[in-house]
């Protein structure tokens, strides 16, 4: 899987650009089989999800454009678009029909079998492999609105796999998830991405990009983004600037496994 922007812009109507000349380029075809984890960090109002949503044809550039498998975002057939791509957005309150939580999930189904053709077999048997994944197959007949933004987080994320993606797009999933569901997201993020998966995720939890992620995404507020290798790119002096606190980044040796903390100890510009 190749995703690439080539000097993306967005600007609302009137206003200055959010983003300007954003350009990498995530070639996963590298990692010997495996997927790629890509994330992207950056301050609130930085533009984050506007990339995201520009990056996959949902709003139009202003100038430049995105490519996937070597063919512009804009010149694919959106059927098969979706049928490679897995978009979870920022989770809201409200706006979902009261549908049971297997019925959002089979929704997903609907890039592969149509929109108004019946689910089968095949697709109710995705849908419980999928919930089951994220942890969420007690839940398959409860609906949205009896359920809490965690859980409901969690069955978007299982909607999104439900399309069986080569490219999984996630926009800051584990906001609403306690310590407990955080984990187990990212933990099956890490299994589908051993098996292929390719992941781009926006997120605020720096020392989950580090865990995760084979490329980083820094989004400053007004300024060049820096794109490359975690380790490479994700440092105190980057973070530092890119958020105006001070940075410390520590590796802690525990029973488990060596854990990357990183922490803000003070505003930037504090005395
Ligand atoms: N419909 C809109 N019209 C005008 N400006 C908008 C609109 N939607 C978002 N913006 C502005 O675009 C900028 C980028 O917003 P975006 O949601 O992409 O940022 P973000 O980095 O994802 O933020 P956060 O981390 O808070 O989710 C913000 O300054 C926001 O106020």
């Amino acid at each position: 899987m190749i995703l690439e922007v080539c000097r993306g812009t967005y600007a609302w109507p009137n206003h200055p650009p959010v983003f300007k000349d954003v350009s990498f380029r995530f070639d996963t075809e590298a990692f010997d089989g495996r997927g790629g984890i890509l994330s992207i960090l950056g301050p609130n109002g930085a533009g984050k999800t506007t990339l995201l949503k520009t990056m996959l044809g949902l709003l139009p550039f202003t100038s430049g454009h995105s490519e996937l498998n070597g063919r512009r975002v804009a010149d694919w057939p959106a059927r098969e678009f979706w049928q490679c791509v897995g978009y979870v957005p920022q989770a809201k309150a409200g706006g979902f029909a009261p549908l049971t939580l297997a019925e959002l999930v089979v929704l997903g189904r609907s890039a592969r079998i149509g929109p108004f053709a019946v689910p089968g077999r095949r697709d109710w048997e995705t849908v419980d492999r999928v919930m089951e994944a994220v942890g969420i197959a007690h839940l398959r007949t409860r609906r949205t609105n009896e359920v809490s933004g965690g859980q409901l987080q969690l069955a978007m994320v299982a909607r999104a796999l439900a399309v069986e993606p080569e490219l999984l797009v996630l926009d800051e999933p584990e906001s609403n998830l306690d310590f407990r569901n955080q984990m187990l997201v990212l933990d099956v993020i890490e299994r589908l991405v051993d098996r292929g998966l390719s992941v781009v995720i926006n997120t605020h939890f720096p020392a989950h990009a580090t865990e995760l992620s084979d490329r980083v995404l820094l989004l400053p507020r007004g300024e060049a983004p820096i794109f490359g290798p975690t380790a490479e790119t994700i440092t105190e002096e980057n973070l530092t600037r890119l958020f105006g606190v001070q940075v410390r980044i520590r590796e802690v040796p525990t029973p488990e496994k060596i854990v990357t903390c990183v922490a803000a100890v003070k505003l930037d510009d504090a005395p």
